[in-house]
């Protein structure tokens, strides 16, 4: 593929990689980008670079543009390897390039690279003339590790946004409008759940920050560039950082011999009598970076297991694990299942719940096989809980 003019003079080098699947757990069905972008101006300027085993396609990209061996500057956002992947081979060709780099990157960085590059630090506030163009900086610390920044010409009106604003979306398309606004909304939903969740707090600040730019467009690391339904997406990452998504309510579990799908159905008809959207999320069919997908915007989390060996099932206690480390704001979580003699998987899921910070609004158990008449009491006794 040959590289992709974003504005004048400037142009997407980076890499489409259709294969991957699994990105640290988040199973990446459509595959993924690593972006960058290469300025030329006086100063020649690549900002980001790719995951390691695309460095050749990346130069080769850069190549049919200018020789790699004059960039000047490569503008490292991010040191995750993804996108700092190739830095060493870039640096191997453009000997005298500067690195640009904030602080904490340039910490994190010297463990893996060489000590001997040029390296610039910058911080919020600090601009880079490289021509016609300056480039603006801002750090984003945790948006999403503390060496986050995000780079903005305002002569093009483009923000370098790096994981903000990105989705895991491989295609032979650049652009949002090429594709659709609903699966890049869709795909960056999913991204912002997985990936920047637990930083919404951080990701509010640069919300703020950002708001007063001039954008025209947003071109971010991962996946499809943003020239147009710029205020959709934004308007989208200020309502998925707030603590109040209440859209819904999913309901999460396993179950050996069905008796736990059965009262997590019985469940479900409460929320449906209240009026209140469900989303039924059997693990052995769904992968849990889906269901957090779901969660971002829900307001109850339903969680069930069965009890194994005096504890709950392997695949709720890995999905919970998932839940902890990413859950952000306060929601309210209810923990269900199935028992025959000592039914503790119902109290572990109920803890790992409150310790993730939700307010429990109940403890379902059920010994062995409910029969309709208990069914029909969990459904009641939960319409009343709602009310
Ligand atoms: C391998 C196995 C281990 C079990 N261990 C326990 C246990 O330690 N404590 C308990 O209360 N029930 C235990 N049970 C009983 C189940 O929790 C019970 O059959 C329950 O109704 C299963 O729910 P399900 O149909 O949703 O899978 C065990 C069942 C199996 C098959």
């Amino acid at each position: 593929m040959e590289p992709v003019k974003i504005k004048e003079n400037i142009h997407w080098v980076g890499a489409i990689d259709y294969d991957l699947r699994n990105f640290h757990g988040y199973l990446t069905e459509e595959g993924s980008t690593y972006n960058s972008y290469l300025i030329v101006d006086d100063k020649i300027t690549l900002v980001d670079t790719v995951k390691e085993n695309f460095a050749d396609e990346m130069l080769e990209r850069i190549s049919k543009i200018i020789n790699p061996a004059k960039i000047d500057y490569v503008v490292t956002n991010h040191v995750e390897m993804d996108h700092s992947g190739s830095l060493d081979k870039v640096m191997e060709v453009a000997e005298n390039a500067t690195v640009i780099i904030s602080p904490k990157g340039r910490e994190n960085l010297h463990i893996d690279y060489d000590e001997e590059w040029n390296f610039k630090t910058v911080t919020t506030g600090d601009q880079l003339n490289i021509g016609e163009r300056n480039l603006d900086f801002i750090l984003t610390p945790m948006v999403h590790w503390p060496d986050n920044m995000v780079t903005y010409s305002g002569d093009d009106k483009i923000l370098f946004s790096n994981d903000a604003f990105g989705q895991h979306f491989a295609s032979s398309e650049r652009f949002v409008d090429e594709v659709s606004c609903d699966i890049a909304i869709k795909e960056a939903k999913k991204y912002y759940a997985n990936i920047v969740f637990p930083y919404s707090f951080q990701v509010e600040n640069v919300l703020k920050k950002v708001v007063d730019l001039d954008i025209e467009v947003i071109a971010p690391s991962h996946g499809l560039i943003w020239r147009s339904f710029i205020t959709d997406i934004v308007e989208k990452y200020k309502w998925w950082v707030t603590k109040e998504n209440k859209e819904k309510a999913v309901i999460i579990y396993d179950t050996m011999w069905d008796s736990t799908e059965k009262i997590a159905y019985a469940i479900q008809n409460a929320f449906e009598a209240k009026g209140i959207d469900i989303s039924m999320k059997n693990l052995d069919t769904n992968h849990i970076s889906n269901i957090m997908t779901d969660i971002l915007t829900a307001e109850y989390v339903c969680v069930g297991s069965p009890t194994l060996n005096n504890n709950m099932l392997p695949s709720v206690a890995s999905f919970l694990t998932y839940l902890q480390g990413l859950i952000y704001g306060k929601k309210t979580g209810l923990a269900f299942g199935s028992y025959g003699w000592s039914g503790e998987s119902i109290d572990h899921v109920a803890d790992l719940l409150e310790k993730s910070g939700f307010d429990l609004l109940d403890k379902i158990k059920v010994n062995y096989v409910p029969d309709e008449n208990t069914l029909k009491e969990i459904t009641n006794g939960l319409k009343k809980a709602l009310d």
